[in-house]
């Protein structure tokens, strides 16, 4: 792994009384899968569009192989290749012409352009579309169309936000192997996602964020381990939630714990112990216990641990 090929330090980004992304300070290092893992709103695309240099930081700023954002975007975007959340082209372009045109654009040549755009397009499924209009291509497919300019290019800096958001499971997957061909060829990647699985599957470091603000980094399994005692006790049960928070809130060693639709998920130190003082104290509340469970935390876990929110919500 080389140095740095990203260093954000102190961003800030305001829209009007919004503070999208609140000093934000984080390394990339150069060959990396670096993933920005939080829910809606969390500042993910802010901070990746301001990286790309679509936005301006308001202060602080980001450097890219040493270059400022603000003060040198010309050499910046050489650098930058970004897959946007949200596809945008004119409606009467096909896929083939747009890519091929946006392979010339990215250096090919001609005859080069057409060998690399059939291949990005066959491997993503996107061949048998390519002479449809834009307005005729589904969600998925406007995506996958994104995420190919992105793979034509091969920039030094591959920018996916939310990559596959939308897109069939059989993609997601020959998405995620394109994403790994590109960092082992050179590149590095960074996806802002708010799928758990996704992030665990393909980023090799996090960064959690959650309403503008940085709560963790790490690699998958560090952060895991960030979380104390390092168990998790998963109980599905009948009755109440509120005897469910009074119950564990009067047990001691019983940290944090999160509840929905009947299942409650504990994080505590040595589970198998705690397992059965918790099922005496559920049954003497008259709460009925369906099934218990003692797991390793999931990323999910980690994100409820650093937030105390869900990605879900
Ligand atoms: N152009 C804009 N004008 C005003 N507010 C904005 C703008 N862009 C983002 N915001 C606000 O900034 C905050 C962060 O949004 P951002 O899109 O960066 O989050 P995100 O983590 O990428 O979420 P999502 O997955 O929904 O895109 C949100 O409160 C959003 O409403």
């Amino acid at each position: 792994m080389g140095g740095y090929a990203v260093e954000i330090r102190n961003f800030t980004k305001r829209f009007g009384p919004t503070v999208a992304v609140d000093n934000l300070n984080l390394d990339i290092y150069e060959g990396e899968i670096f993933g920005l893992l939080g829910p809606n709103g969390s500042g993910k695309t802010t901070t990746l569009l301001t990286l790309a240099t679509v936005y301006r930081p308001t202060s602080g700023d980001i450097y890219v192989f040493g270059h400022s954002v603000t003060r040198e975007g010309d050499l910046v975007r050489r650098f930058v290749g970004i897959a946007f959340q949200e596809p945008k082209a004119l409606w009467i372009d096909t896929p083939y012409e747009l890519l091929l045109w946006h392979a010339r654009v990215v250096g090919y040549s001609s005859s080069g352009a057409k060998e690399v755009v059939r291949e990005v397009m066959e491997r993503l499924n996107l061949w048998e579309h390519r002479k449809k209009q834009f307005y005729q291509l589904s969600g998925g497919t406007r995506k996958k169309l994104e995420i190919a300019k992105v793979l034509i290019q091969r920039p030094r800096i591959a920018i996916f936000d939310e990559p596959t958001a939308q897109v069939d499971v059989i993609t997601k997957h020959a998405l995620w192997d394109m994403i790994r061909e590109l960092r082992d060829e050179g590149s590095t990647v960074i996806v802002a996602t708010n799928d758990m699985f996704e992030a665990e599957r393909i980023c090799e470091r996090l960064a959690i964020m959650y309403k503008g603000k940085l709560r963790a980094l790490g690699r998958v399994e560090e952060l895991k381990d960030k979380i104390p005692g390092g168990d998790v006790v998963e109980i599905h049960y009948e009755g109440d939630e509120s005897t469910v928070r009074r119950v564990l809130e009067s047990m001691a060693d019983v940290g944090k714990y999160q509840i929905s639709d009947h299942r409650v998920r504990i994080y505590l130190n040595k589970g198998e112990e705690k397992a059965v003082e918790i099922i005496s104290s559920f049954s003497r509340s008259n709460l009925k216990i369906k099934k218990i469970m003692i797991q390793e935390p999931t990323l999910d876990d980690v994100f409820f641990y650093f937030t105390g929110a869900t990605l879900r919500e």
